[in-house]
């Protein structure tokens, strides 16, 4: 099946003559989840602005559903939701005025029933009436959410929607990503929290300084770039690691207490069986053994790191 989105070798100058993208080429496939993180102006909001048709694009091209996002602008956008950062709201009308207006200026029929639902679903039903400068931070951002559902988007981008806000809030977010996604939504969300690709994306990708490092998909990226680490606990305590056991990789932790083992789980073979093995022979007894694995963050900061 063809991409719902194709993006194809994308570039962007800024009139400062920034370079904001440097030929960043992605397709992503409908009724994904893809995760896009990186750290500050890594060029996530402009990658995202220009897929919705908001930046003009320098070099490059972006389809959604087979359209040019510059050429087929209105049929693009009829497809695409988007869920800004922050958008200047009208702070003297009401919460269902807002979301339905939302619906009319994407060329859709008036649709009660359908805001009512979305109204409730991010529980803002009983605030239909509140006018939005009435409204606290996280309830403007259920009325951001609520503005990109009315018009019922195939395709949702999410800038940062839990940045800034509560536990209950992120939750209930992931909690509706996952809804939607039931119902057939191509989902793409920017974050720089870790752990919320972790809990929603199929896919990850990796962004930074404008380019894409990598887009995989979850669990092979743990598993491809994740290492894991053996802690041996020494019933005595060591000087240095043992002349016969220089074969491995391994150091000592906690003041000589401690030997620590670092293998790769992509590995056929962890070594693990000859180490242990090696070290009874040196007559080294253990206390404990526990062993740790790499989590996102680790592969993120290795990566980004790597890039600096
Ligand atoms: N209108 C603009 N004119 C000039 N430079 C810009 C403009 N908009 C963004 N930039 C620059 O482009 C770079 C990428 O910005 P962008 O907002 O796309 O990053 P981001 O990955 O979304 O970051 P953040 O996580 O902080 O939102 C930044 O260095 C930013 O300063």
């Amino acid at each position: 099946m063809a991409p719902i989105v194709r993006i194809e070798n994308l570039t962007k100058h800024y009139a400062t003559g920034f370079q904001a993208l440097k030929g960043v080429s992605l397709d992503i496939e409908e009724g994904e989840i893809l995760a896009l993180l990186g750290p500050n102006g890594a060029g996530k909001t402009t990658m995202i602005s220009i897929v919705c048709g908001i930046v003009t694009p320098s070099g490059g091209r972006v389809t959604v559903a087979g359209h040019d996002v510059v050429k087929d602008f209105r049929r693009t956008r009829e497809i695409i939701g988007l869920v800004p950062q922050e958008l200047t709201l009208d702070a003297f009308e009401t919460v269902s005025n807002t979301v339905a207006f939302s619906r009319g200026l994407h060329g859709k029929k008036p649709d009660p029933a359908l805001i009512e639902q979305i109204l409730r679903e991010l529980s803002l039903w009983d605030k239909k009436d509140t006018m939005l400068r009435h409204l606290s931070g996280g309830m403007r951002r259920r009325v951001l959410i609520a503005k990109a559902l009315s018009y019922e988007p195939k395709v949702l981008f999410l800038d940062e929607p839990t940045a800034g806000v509560d536990v209950t809030l992120r939750k209930e977010m992931w909690q509706l990503v996952e809804r939607l996604r039931a119902t057939g939504v191509t989902i793409i969300l920017t974050t720089h929290y870790i752990e919320e690709a972790e809990e929603i994306a199929d896919r990850i990708g990796v962004i930074n300084k404008g380019e894409i490092l990598l887009v995989e998909d979850k669990a092979a990226l743990m598993k491809k770039l994740g290492r894991k680490q053996l802690t041996v606990e020494l019933a005595e305590p060591l000087s240095a690691v043992p002349e016969a056991l220089s074969g491995f990789r391994l150091q000592l932790g906690n003041g000589g207490q401690s030997l620590v083992y670092d293998y790769d789980t992509a590995g056929e073979r962890t070594g693990i069986t000859g180490l242990l093995a090696a070290m009874a022979e040196q007559g080294l007894r253990l206390k404990d053994v526990s062993t740790e694995q790499s989590s996102l963050e680790d592969i993120f900061v290795e990566l980004v790191g790597a890039e600096k």
